[in-house]
């Protein structure tokens, strides 16, 4: 994001807005300008944030140790509250662990990692600026501007936008919207994609179309994405692995309770046997009541 634009992003969506102003990754590109898939781990990671009512913290995430292999797509699941956002902020380096260290690419997330793109629920447009605009924000600083307009105009044809990018985000849907907010993030070409539940406010249709795409994104930028959802049929859909954290009886604490590997190459039958049981497991492990399903 340039400068100019990263300052008159709201106050109150600043430190998000802080993962889109971040520059050309360093040390992480082939020789032909595509970015690498990274990988990511977690060792041992906790965050407690200060109690409200007592001395006592509250505690959100304790010892998460995972690794997700460069290009893999990791789905977190979770009940409400478990820690997926603060799990990822963490990756982002927009927060930061109070024990344990995340890694990407062996090195550790230090501050806003330049080597992630994040993107949010809420897309987060500049609303004076056109579609196309909005995309080239993403672009790392410093982009010849040949390449800039090369790689804005294939991104735009990816997410299918290529005829609405003279369009201000209020002209357009929420499914375009958030189509654009997926092509600025995919503008930096990140080693790591971070997904906070992005298509969790469209409706049910858009959201299973926004899913095909998010499988054609992959093919043609096939990086790591991290990916929160509440929605265990999307994650069956999408992701190589399910983390599922859930907190034991009586903590407030999250952890790792279940790894789950989704059998079958993407795109997967959507009634295929074998997924319906494991959705079956997820759901009860988030404490659904399956018996009447
Ligand atoms: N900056 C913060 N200060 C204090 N508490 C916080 C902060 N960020 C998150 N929390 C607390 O951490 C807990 C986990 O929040 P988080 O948003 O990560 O959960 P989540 O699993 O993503 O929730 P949801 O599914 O509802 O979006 C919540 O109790 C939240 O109040």
């Amino acid at each position: 994001m340039s400068l100019d634009a990263s300052t008159s992003v709201r106050a109150e969506e600043a430190d998000e807005a802080a993962s889109d102003s971040i520059t050309e990754p360093r040390n992480h590109r082939t020789q032909n300008n595509t970015s690498q898939a990274l990988s990511v781990r977690f060792d041992n990671v906790c965050r407690a944030f200060p109690g409200k009512n007592s001395n006592e913290p509250h505690v959100v995430l304790k010892d998460i140790t995972l690794d997700v292999v460069p290009g893999e797509v990791l789905a977190i699941l979770g009940p409400s509250g478990s820690g997926k956002s603060t799990l990822l902020r963490a990756a982002s380096g927009l927060d930061a662990p109070t024990r344990g260290t995340v890694l990407i690419d062996g090195t550790p997330v230090n501050g806003i990692d330049d080597r992630c793109a994040v993107a949010f629920q809420e897309p987060r447009l500049l609303p004076w600026q056109n579609i196309h605009k909005n995309v080239e924000l993403g672009l790392p600083q410093g982009t010849p501007k040949a390449e800039a307009q090369e790689r804005v105009r294939r991104l735009l044809e990816l997410v299918e936008l290529d005829d609405y990018a003279h369009l201000r985000p209020r002209e357009v849907s929420g499914g375009m919207a958030q189509r654009t907010s997926l092509a600025r993030a995919l503008a930096r070409r990140p080693g790591v994609l971070l997904l906070d539940e992005p298509f969790g406010a469209l409706d049910a249709l858009t959201r299973l179309k926004m899913q095909d795409l998010l499988l054609q994104v992959h093919e043609a930028h096939p990086t790591t994405v991290l990916l929160v959802t509440h929605d265990v049929d999307e994650a069956l859909q999408l992701a190589d692995r399910i983390v599922v954290l859930g907190r034991k009886p009586r903590e407030t604490a999250a952890s790792v309770a279940h790894v789950f590997t989704v059998p079958g190459d993407r795109p997967r039958n959507r009634s295929d046997e074998q997924l319906g049981r494991m959705r079956l497991t997820l759901l009860s492990g988030l404490g659904v009541d399956t018996h009447r399903h």
